[in-house]
């Protein structure tokens, strides 16, 4: 199966790198100076489930090559629309695109530009980030892509792509509740995301400041309700289950968020918390989640400001 990794950064770089290992024909598609980078010094992991130095194929945006049979998409929601058009060249009559991006809107965005046929719902768990020379460093050891058809089919499609991660030191599993499964990560992560950005910490100190247990159930409670409105097999005692989760994470456990708040660059705040609140119900006051959208506000201005 020939594959395209659309992004060679955190999540694509991982995921597209232990692929490669395992001997598949993966192609990433990139900007001119990340592949410059993995030009000159391969695509590097560093990460406690192993490092790897690898040589790597390459494409950037208008050179020819033909359709993919799956196109793996990993950028950042704020790169999706323009790496539409980049990506259009690539898929053809048979093309399979999975997203692993993190959220909910970018499947209908998705689904609109290439028709619904194409697109299966997909997401992962890994805690990664690039560091300053563009490596990929990984700190926890989960490693987990789940995908699945947005109708729960489990198709031939499906079937190939069981065959095409098996084996490749990850773990990976087909859901038929793909998109349930999307919108409980997109609960977490939004949770996640929002309370480490709003606190400036990882999420040890978070749990066992004053209130921060509380403010923590608070946003989740929120988030839930929206999630609810949106799709009722989400069940309203969520938030609790969620919270007993984190519990058992390493206390040093970060959102990939506040890592590029860390590193000053943008975050998919529109992606998550304000696609919330325009997903909401007219009177939901939700103010932990407007609390979040607005530090992150402030943050995105600040940024753009900073780099006029
Ligand atoms: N990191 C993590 O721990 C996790 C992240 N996620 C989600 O996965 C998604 C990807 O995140 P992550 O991998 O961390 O992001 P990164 O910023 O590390 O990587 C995204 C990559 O996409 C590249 N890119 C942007 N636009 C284009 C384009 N037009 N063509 C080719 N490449 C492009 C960027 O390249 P360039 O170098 O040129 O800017 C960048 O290297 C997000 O939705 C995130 O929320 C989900 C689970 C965990
Ligand atoms: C919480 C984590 C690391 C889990 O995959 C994540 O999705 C993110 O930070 O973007």
């Amino acid at each position: 199966m020939r594959v395209l990794m659309v992004g060679a950064g955190a999540v694509g770089g991982y995921f597209g790198g232990r692929l490669v290992e395992k001997g598949e024909d993966v192609t990433f598609l990139v900007r001119k100076k990340r592949q410059e980078q993995l030009e000159q010094n391969g695509l590097v992991i560093k990460s406690v489930n192993g490092n790897a130095e690898l040589k790597v194929k390459t494409l950037t945006a208008g050179q020819p090559a033909p359709a993919f049979d799956l196109i793996i998409l990993s950028v950042k929601a704020y790169h999706l629309t323009k790496t539409l058009n980049d990506l259009k060249p690539y898929v053809g009559e048979n093309t399979t695109i999975l997203p692993l991006l993190n959220g909910i809107i970018h499947i209908q965005q998705l689904q609109n530009e290439f028709g619904a046929e194409k697109i299966l719902g997909g997401l992962c768990f890994i805690e990664s980030t690039l560091n300053d020379k563009g490596e990929i460093e990984q700190y926890s050891p989960q490693h987990e892509i789940v995908y699945g058809e947005l109708n729960g089919d489990v198709t031939k499609r499906i079937l190939d792509i069981q065959a095409l991660f098996d084996g490749a030191g990850f773990d990976a599993r087909y859901s038929q509740k793909i998109r349930i499964e999307m919108w409980q990560k997109y609960i977490f992560i939004s949770a996640m995301s929002g309370m480490t950005c709003l606190m400036n910490s990882s999420i040890g100190p978070i749990l066992s400041a004053p209130y921060g247990k509380e403010m923590y159930q608070q946003l989740l409670e929120e988030i839930v309700s929206v999630a609810h409105h949106q799709e009722p097999e989400i069940p309203t005692t969520l938030a609790g289950k969620i919270l007993h989760n984190m519990e058992s994470l390493s206390p040093s456990m970060k959102s990939s968020m506040l890592r590029d708040m860390e590193k000053g660059k943008p975050v998919e705040s529109d992606h998550f918390h304000g696609a919330l609140l325009k997903m909401a119900p007219g009177d939901a006051r939700l103010p932990l989640i407007k609390a979040v959208y607005s530090r992150l506000s402030i943050y995105q201005q600040e940024l753009e400001k900073s780099s006029q």
